[in-house]
Protein backbone atom coordinates (compact mmCIF):
# COMPACT_ATOMS: atom_id res chain seq x y z
CA UNK A 1 0.00 0.00 0.00
CA UNK A 2 1.68 3.08 -0.77
CA UNK A 3 1.40 6.53 1.38
CA UNK A 4 2.74 9.93 1.82
CA UNK A 5 5.96 9.95 4.02
CA UNK A 6 5.36 11.63 7.37
CA UNK A 7 9.31 11.92 7.58
CA UNK A 8 9.41 13.89 4.17
CA UNK A 9 10.84 17.37 5.54
CA UNK A 10 11.81 19.46 2.39
CA UNK A 11 11.53 19.47 -1.49
CA UNK A 12 8.51 19.32 -3.49
CA UNK A 13 6.13 17.52 -1.52
CA UNK A 14 2.72 15.90 -2.05
CA UNK A 15 0.45 19.12 -2.18
CA UNK A 16 -3.17 19.21 -4.00
CA UNK A 17 -2.34 18.57 -7.94
CA UNK A 18 1.22 18.59 -6.83
CA UNK A 19 2.86 14.88 -7.07
CA UNK A 20 5.02 13.69 -4.10
CA UNK A 21 7.43 11.19 -3.10
CA UNK A 22 5.17 8.14 -1.97
CA UNK A 23 6.71 5.27 0.18
CA UNK A 24 5.11 1.73 0.58
CA UNK A 25 5.45 -0.97 3.71
CA UNK A 26 8.45 -3.03 2.16
CA UNK A 27 10.63 -0.08 2.82
CA UNK A 28 10.61 1.60 -0.91
CA UNK A 29 11.19 5.44 -1.50
CA UNK A 30 9.07 6.87 -4.62
CA UNK A 31 10.39 10.07 -5.78
CA UNK A 32 8.31 11.80 -8.92
CA UNK A 33 10.92 12.06 -11.73
CA UNK A 34 10.50 15.61 -11.98
CA UNK A 35 8.89 16.58 -16.24
CA UNK A 36 12.24 18.52 -17.12
CA UNK A 37 15.58 17.43 -17.50
CA UNK A 38 15.80 17.37 -13.46
CA UNK A 39 14.91 13.81 -13.22
CA UNK A 40 16.52 12.69 -16.52
CA UNK A 41 19.64 13.68 -14.59
CA UNK A 42 18.80 11.93 -11.33
CA UNK A 43 18.28 8.77 -12.74
CA UNK A 44 21.64 9.05 -14.81
CA UNK A 45 23.39 9.84 -11.67
CA UNK A 46 21.87 6.52 -9.94
CA UNK A 47 22.84 4.69 -13.11
CA UNK A 48 26.46 5.82 -13.14
CA UNK A 49 27.18 5.70 -9.19
CA UNK A 50 25.27 1.88 -8.63
CA UNK A 51 27.75 0.56 -11.68
CA UNK A 52 30.70 2.71 -10.67
CA UNK A 53 33.00 0.08 -9.88
CA UNK A 54 35.34 2.68 -8.06
CA UNK A 55 33.05 3.90 -5.19
CA UNK A 56 33.94 2.25 -2.19
CA UNK A 57 32.09 0.17 -0.11
CA UNK A 58 32.09 2.47 3.33
CA UNK A 59 31.05 5.15 1.35
CA UNK A 60 28.04 3.28 -1.16
CA UNK A 61 26.24 3.01 2.61
CA UNK A 62 26.36 6.41 2.52
CA UNK A 63 23.73 6.56 -0.57
CA UNK A 64 20.12 5.16 -0.64
CA UNK A 65 20.53 2.07 -2.64
CA UNK A 66 18.94 1.93 -6.27
CA UNK A 67 16.10 0.06 -7.60
CA UNK A 68 15.74 1.60 -11.03
CA UNK A 69 12.25 3.48 -12.09
CA UNK A 70 8.99 2.68 -12.35
CA UNK A 71 5.49 3.87 -13.26
CA UNK A 72 3.32 4.02 -10.53
CA UNK A 73 -0.06 5.37 -9.73
CA UNK A 74 1.07 9.36 -8.66
CA UNK A 75 0.03 10.58 -5.28
CA UNK A 76 -1.78 13.53 -6.93
CA UNK A 77 -4.04 10.92 -8.86
CA UNK A 78 -3.09 11.87 -12.43
CA UNK A 79 -1.96 8.07 -12.96
CA UNK A 80 0.72 5.82 -13.69
CA UNK A 81 3.79 7.97 -13.76
CA UNK A 82 7.57 7.18 -13.93
CA UNK A 83 9.29 7.42 -10.01
CA UNK A 84 12.75 6.46 -8.86
CA UNK A 85 12.49 3.26 -6.55
CA UNK A 86 14.93 4.20 -3.84
CA UNK A 87 15.91 2.72 -0.10
CA UNK A 88 13.17 4.75 2.66
CA UNK A 89 16.47 5.36 4.55
CA UNK A 90 14.34 6.08 7.88
CA UNK A 91 11.76 2.85 7.47
CA UNK A 92 13.93 0.96 9.80
CA UNK A 93 13.60 3.84 12.40
CA UNK A 94 10.73 4.46 15.06
CA UNK A 95 9.63 8.09 15.48
CA UNK A 96 12.69 9.14 13.17
CA UNK A 97 13.97 12.75 14.02
CA UNK A 98 15.30 14.09 10.75
CA UNK A 99 17.20 16.96 9.19
CA UNK A 100 17.90 17.72 5.53
CA UNK A 101 20.82 20.40 5.25
CA UNK A 102 21.73 21.27 1.97
CA UNK A 103 25.84 21.46 1.61
CA UNK A 104 28.06 23.90 -0.17
CA UNK A 105 29.02 27.53 -0.48
CA UNK A 106 26.87 27.61 -3.73
CA UNK A 107 24.57 25.64 -4.97
CA UNK A 108 24.34 26.73 -8.92
CA UNK A 109 26.90 25.53 -11.37
CA UNK A 110 28.78 26.81 -14.44
CA UNK A 111 26.88 25.15 -16.91
CA UNK A 112 23.69 25.82 -15.33
CA UNK A 113 21.33 28.40 -17.64
CA UNK A 114 21.15 32.12 -16.49
CA UNK A 115 17.31 31.50 -14.82
CA UNK A 116 18.76 28.45 -12.68
CA UNK A 117 22.01 30.68 -11.38
CA UNK A 118 19.52 33.69 -10.85
CA UNK A 119 17.39 31.77 -8.55
CA UNK A 120 20.23 29.47 -6.71
CA UNK A 121 22.11 32.37 -5.71
CA UNK A 122 18.86 34.64 -4.66
CA UNK A 123 18.58 31.41 -1.75
CA UNK A 124 22.13 31.41 -1.30
CA UNK A 125 22.21 34.85 -0.53
CA UNK A 126 19.29 34.82 1.77
CA UNK A 127 20.10 31.99 3.32
CA UNK A 128 23.38 30.74 5.54
CA UNK A 129 24.35 28.92 2.51
CA UNK A 130 27.26 31.41 1.35
CA UNK A 131 28.60 32.43 4.90
CA UNK A 132 28.16 29.13 6.82
CA UNK A 133 28.81 26.43 3.56
CA UNK A 134 25.64 25.04 4.18
CA UNK A 135 21.94 25.59 5.04
CA UNK A 136 18.79 23.73 6.87
CA UNK A 137 16.63 22.73 4.49
CA UNK A 138 13.91 21.16 6.50
CA UNK A 139 13.29 18.86 9.74
CA UNK A 140 11.48 17.42 11.64
CA UNK A 141 12.36 16.35 15.51
CA UNK A 142 10.25 13.59 18.19
CA UNK A 143 10.33 14.74 21.90
CA UNK A 144 10.84 12.92 24.87
CA UNK A 145 7.63 10.68 26.04
CA UNK A 146 4.77 12.87 25.50
CA UNK A 147 6.47 16.20 24.54
CA UNK A 148 4.93 16.11 20.68
CA UNK A 149 6.50 17.05 17.53
CA UNK A 150 8.20 19.71 16.16
CA UNK A 151 8.39 20.62 12.22
CA UNK A 152 9.12 24.23 11.78
CA UNK A 153 7.42 25.65 8.63
CA UNK A 154 9.51 26.23 5.53
CA UNK A 155 9.01 30.36 5.62
CA UNK A 156 10.65 29.63 9.19
CA UNK A 157 13.01 27.14 7.83
CA UNK A 158 14.29 29.74 5.21
CA UNK A 159 14.67 32.51 7.53
CA UNK A 160 16.86 30.88 9.87
CA UNK A 161 20.39 33.28 10.44
CA UNK A 162 23.67 32.08 11.15
CA UNK A 163 23.22 32.23 15.07
CA UNK A 164 19.21 30.07 14.56
CA UNK A 165 21.62 27.43 12.92
CA UNK A 166 23.62 27.02 15.66
CA UNK A 167 20.38 27.08 17.82
CA UNK A 168 18.38 24.63 15.66
CA UNK A 169 21.47 22.00 15.20
CA UNK A 170 21.14 21.87 19.42
CA UNK A 171 17.63 21.85 19.35
CA UNK A 172 17.83 18.67 16.79
CA UNK A 173 19.49 16.59 19.38
CA UNK A 174 17.39 18.19 22.95
CA UNK A 175 14.49 16.61 24.87
CA UNK A 176 12.82 20.44 25.20
CA UNK A 177 11.66 21.50 21.80
CA UNK A 178 10.15 24.64 20.87
CA UNK A 179 6.84 25.07 19.52
CA UNK A 180 5.77 26.23 16.00
CA UNK A 181 8.22 29.17 14.72
CA UNK A 182 10.71 29.83 17.60
CA UNK A 183 13.71 28.26 18.33
CA UNK A 184 14.57 26.96 22.66
CA UNK A 185 17.07 28.89 23.04
CA UNK A 186 18.32 26.62 26.40
CA UNK A 187 18.24 23.40 24.43
CA UNK A 188 19.24 20.68 27.09
CA UNK A 189 21.32 18.94 24.07
CA UNK A 190 20.53 15.54 26.21
CA UNK A 191 21.18 13.32 23.02
CA UNK A 192 24.44 15.48 21.45
CA UNK A 193 26.95 12.69 22.45
CA UNK A 194 25.01 9.84 21.64
CA UNK A 195 23.50 11.15 17.93
CA UNK A 196 26.37 13.84 17.43
CA UNK A 197 28.76 11.60 18.50
CA UNK A 198 28.05 8.59 15.62
CA UNK A 199 27.18 11.30 13.30
CA UNK A 200 30.45 13.33 13.60
CA UNK A 201 32.16 9.63 12.71
CA UNK A 202 30.01 8.92 9.83
CA UNK A 203 30.77 12.54 8.45
CA UNK A 204 34.50 12.37 9.02
CA UNK A 205 34.81 9.14 6.93
CA UNK A 206 32.62 10.80 3.79
CA UNK A 207 34.74 13.92 3.83
CA UNK A 208 38.03 11.57 3.98
CA UNK A 209 36.19 10.22 0.44
CA UNK A 210 35.39 14.13 -0.35
CA UNK A 211 39.29 14.98 0.00
CA UNK A 212 40.17 12.35 -3.40
CA UNK A 213 37.10 11.79 -5.32
CA UNK A 214 36.93 13.87 -8.69
CA UNK A 215 34.60 11.89 -10.06
CA UNK A 216 31.46 13.75 -9.35
CA UNK A 217 30.19 16.95 -7.90
CA UNK A 218 27.16 17.22 -5.99
CA UNK A 219 25.47 20.36 -6.33
CA UNK A 220 23.00 21.30 -4.44
CA UNK A 221 22.60 17.64 -2.64
CA UNK A 222 21.68 17.33 0.86
CA UNK A 223 22.62 15.22 3.59
CA UNK A 224 20.43 13.67 5.52
CA UNK A 225 20.45 13.04 9.70
CA UNK A 226 18.59 10.90 11.17
CA UNK A 227 18.10 9.03 14.56
CA UNK A 228 15.16 6.97 16.11
CA UNK A 229 13.21 6.98 19.17
CA UNK A 230 14.61 3.94 21.08
CA UNK A 231 18.18 1.58 20.16
CA UNK A 232 18.90 2.58 17.18
CA UNK A 233 21.59 4.50 15.74
CA UNK A 234 21.74 8.05 13.99
CA UNK A 235 22.87 7.92 10.47
CA UNK A 236 23.87 9.71 7.55
CA UNK A 237 22.61 9.92 4.19
CA UNK A 238 23.12 11.53 0.86
CA UNK A 239 20.06 12.65 -1.20
CA UNK A 240 19.45 14.63 -4.24
CA UNK A 241 21.16 14.29 -7.01
CA UNK A 242 19.00 16.24 -9.59
CA UNK A 243 22.40 18.52 -9.77
CA UNK A 244 25.16 16.29 -9.79
CA UNK A 245 27.78 17.02 -12.94
CA UNK A 246 30.77 15.11 -14.01
CA UNK A 247 33.92 16.01 -11.79
CA UNK A 248 36.05 15.97 -14.69
CA UNK A 249 39.06 15.15 -12.20
CA UNK A 250 38.84 18.00 -9.80
CA UNK A 251 37.95 17.91 -6.35
CA UNK A 252 34.34 18.51 -5.34
CA UNK A 253 36.23 21.19 -3.13
CA UNK A 254 32.79 23.30 -2.93
CA UNK A 255 30.80 20.33 -1.38
CA UNK A 256 33.78 19.21 0.77
CA UNK A 257 34.23 22.71 2.07
CA UNK A 258 30.44 22.71 3.42
CA UNK A 259 31.07 19.41 4.75
CA UNK A 260 33.89 20.80 7.16
CA UNK A 261 31.90 23.85 8.28
CA UNK A 262 28.86 21.11 9.23
CA UNK A 263 31.68 18.85 10.88
CA UNK A 264 33.07 22.29 12.65
CA UNK A 265 29.56 23.37 14.22
CA UNK A 266 28.59 19.09 15.30
CA UNK A 267 32.43 19.12 16.76
CA UNK A 268 31.50 22.49 18.69
CA UNK A 269 28.57 21.23 20.53
CA UNK A 270 29.51 17.98 21.43
CA UNK A 271 32.57 19.81 23.46
CA UNK A 272 30.07 22.27 24.68
CA UNK A 273 28.11 19.47 25.83
CA UNK A 274 31.15 17.54 27.12
CA UNK A 275 32.19 20.52 29.21
CA UNK A 276 28.41 20.60 30.89
CA UNK A 277 28.86 17.14 32.17
CA UNK A 278 32.26 17.59 33.45
O1 LIG B 1 9.71 24.70 -5.36
P1 LIG B 1 10.29 25.15 -4.06
O2 LIG B 1 10.05 26.57 -3.72
O3 LIG B 1 9.92 24.21 -2.94
O4 LIG B 1 11.86 25.10 -4.19
C1 LIG B 1 12.58 23.89 -4.25
C2 LIG B 1 13.58 23.89 -3.12
O5 LIG B 1 12.94 23.98 -1.88
P2 LIG B 1 13.36 25.13 -0.87
O6 LIG B 1 12.84 26.41 -1.48
O7 LIG B 1 14.84 25.15 -0.70
O8 LIG B 1 12.63 24.70 0.35
C3 LIG B 1 14.41 22.65 -3.19
O9 LIG B 1 15.33 22.62 -2.12
P3 LIG B 1 15.42 21.31 -1.15
O10 LIG B 1 15.67 20.14 -2.04
O11 LIG B 1 14.12 21.29 -0.43
O12 LIG B 1 16.55 21.62 -0.25
C4 LIG B 1 15.20 22.65 -4.47
O13 LIG B 1 16.08 23.75 -4.47
C5 LIG B 1 14.26 22.71 -5.65
O14 LIG B 1 15.01 22.95 -6.80
P4 LIG B 1 15.76 21.79 -7.55
O15 LIG B 1 14.81 20.64 -7.62
O16 LIG B 1 16.98 21.49 -6.70
O17 LIG B 1 16.12 22.40 -8.85
C6 LIG B 1 13.27 23.84 -5.56
O18 LIG B 1 12.25 23.55 -6.52
P5 LIG B 1 11.89 24.42 -7.77
O19 LIG B 1 11.34 25.72 -7.27
O20 LIG B 1 13.14 24.59 -8.55
O21 LIG B 1 10.87 23.58 -8.47
N1 LIG C 1 15.70 7.74 -0.07
C1 LIG C 1 15.01 8.45 0.82
N2 LIG C 1 14.53 7.85 1.94
C2 LIG C 1 13.82 8.55 2.84
N3 LIG C 1 13.54 9.85 2.72
C3 LIG C 1 13.99 10.50 1.64
C4 LIG C 1 14.75 9.85 0.64
N4 LIG C 1 15.06 10.75 -0.32
C5 LIG C 1 14.53 11.92 0.05
N5 LIG C 1 13.88 11.79 1.23
C6 LIG C 1 13.10 12.83 1.93
O1 LIG C 1 12.52 13.68 0.96
C7 LIG C 1 13.04 15.01 1.07
C8 LIG C 1 13.22 15.61 -0.30
O2 LIG C 1 14.09 14.83 -1.06
P1 LIG C 1 14.88 15.43 -2.29
O3 LIG C 1 15.53 14.31 -2.99
O4 LIG C 1 15.71 16.55 -1.80
O5 LIG C 1 13.67 16.00 -3.18
P2 LIG C 1 13.57 17.29 -4.12
O6 LIG C 1 14.30 16.93 -5.37
O7 LIG C 1 12.09 17.43 -4.30
O8 LIG C 1 14.20 18.46 -3.40
C9 LIG C 1 14.30 14.90 1.91
O9 LIG C 1 14.54 16.06 2.65
C10 LIG C 1 13.95 13.71 2.82
O10 LIG C 1 13.15 14.15 3.91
Amino acid sequence: MLRIPEHQVAGHYADGDKAGPLVDDRGRFYKPLQGDERGVKEVAFYESFSSNHEIPQNIRKFFPVFHGTEAIEASNGSGPQPHLVLEDVVANHQNPSVMDIKVGARTWYPQASEDYFRKCIEKDRGSTTMELGFRVSGLKVYGKGSSGIWKPGKKFVQSFTRKDVKLVLKNFVSSNLPTGSSLNPRPDCCFASTVYGGILFQLLELKKWFETQTMYHFCSSSVLLFFGQGSSLAQVKLVDFAHVIDGDGVIDHNFLGGLCSLIKHLSDILDEAGKGNE
